[in-house]
């Protein structure tokens, strides 16, 4: 059985067949095994396999789609650009992740910061030299705070799941799009041609997007003046928008900048989606590499 996995244009990256032993499994960037089903047994970000969380994962989408406008993401990004609420290390941060848990996700029930490692650890393994990707890889998720009270405890809808453009139309690529149907920006002109408030090529930077643990991720390492390269922080800000790096969608918004990033992101994405397993990293014995890197790229403290 083979499984089809869009190609990225990027030519390290290449899949092929392996030997009979593993026949259900495939190899990616020569070495990376992409395995061929999630730890229940289905295809990965299959949104209509009848499993136990297809529901919970649909309405998820349902209230995210409608909730989800250019005017709740401004005045999110307004509000968490301060960074006044928590003083703590990315490790700290780390830590706190075990207590959250994420309802967009159809692939993952272990805890946060096993994905963390699980996703670090694999890149770890096949760019060797690459380490701000490996830091990256740590931290991309670390947004996920925000469902924790002392930073607003914002509901799912809010900090998980995928993410899309605000402000122009809704692309049909967006898992469970027909429940922007029910968003009012669906029906507002400024907001619902191809390129809305935006014009093309003007950089996904000018772009808001959805808000969620990507944006806020963002921020906060940017604001703490992290020193990982942009494609890092790009990584960590776009990891969620599937409509862009799995589907092609609103590449007309991109710049130069946006597409040499964008060839990390695919790479990055394969590591995120497809080392979701229940293969656990012993934590202490990982801890110390990752504990250098971070005083390599981060401040002590960060505000959040
Ligand atoms: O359900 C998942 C999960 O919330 C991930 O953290 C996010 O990056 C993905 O885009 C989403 O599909
Ligand atoms: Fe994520
Ligand atoms: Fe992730």
């Amino acid at each position: 059985m083979t499984i089809i996995i869009d190609q990225p244009d990027f030519v390290e990256v290449v899949e092929k067949k392996v030997d009979a032993e593993q026949e259900n499994e495939l190899v990616l960037d020569g070495g990376f095994v992409v395995p061929e089903s999630n730890s229940f047994g289905h295809t990965f970000r299959d949104y209509d396999a009848e499993s136990d969380r297809k529901d919970g994962v649909e309405n998820f989408y349902r209230i995210n789609h409608i909730n989800q406008t250019y005017d709740f993401v401004k005045k999110m990004r307004e509000e968490y650009s301060r960074l006044n609420r928590v003083q703590m290390s990315i490790w700290e941060c780390c830590e706190l992740l075990n207590d959250v848990v994420d309802e967009s996700d159809p692939d993952l029930d272990e805890p946060q910061i096993e994905h963390l490692l699980q996703t670090a650890e694999a890149i770890r393994k096949d760019y060797p030299n690459e380490d701000w990707m490996h830091l990256t890889a740590l931290i991309h998720d670390l947004g996920k705070v925000l469902l924790l009270p002392s930073f607003g405890e914002l509901p799912q809808w809010a900090v998980v799941g995928d993410t899309f453009p605000v402000g122009c139309a809704f692309d049909e690529s967006i898992v469970h799009h027909k429940y922007f149907k029910e968003n009012p920006d669906y029906y507002n002109p400024a907001y619902n041609t191809k390129y809305g408030v935006y014009s093309e090529g003007c950089g996904l930077e000018n772009v808001m997007m959805s808000w969620g643990h990507d944006d806020y991720m963002y921020l906060v390492a940017k604001e703490n003046k992290t020193t990982l390269p942009s494609a890092g922080l790009f990584v960590i800000r776009y990891h969620s928008f599937y409509a862009l790096h799995r589907s092609d969608a609103y590449k007309y918004l991109m710049n130069e900048e946006d597409i040499e990033n964008l060839k990390w992101l695919k790479i990055f994405n394969k590591y995120d989606l497809y080392s979701k397993s229940k293969v656990r990293i012993d934590v202490e014995k990982v801890k110390p590499y990752y504990l250098s890197l971070i005083e390599k790229y981060f401040p002590a403290k960060l505000n959040w």
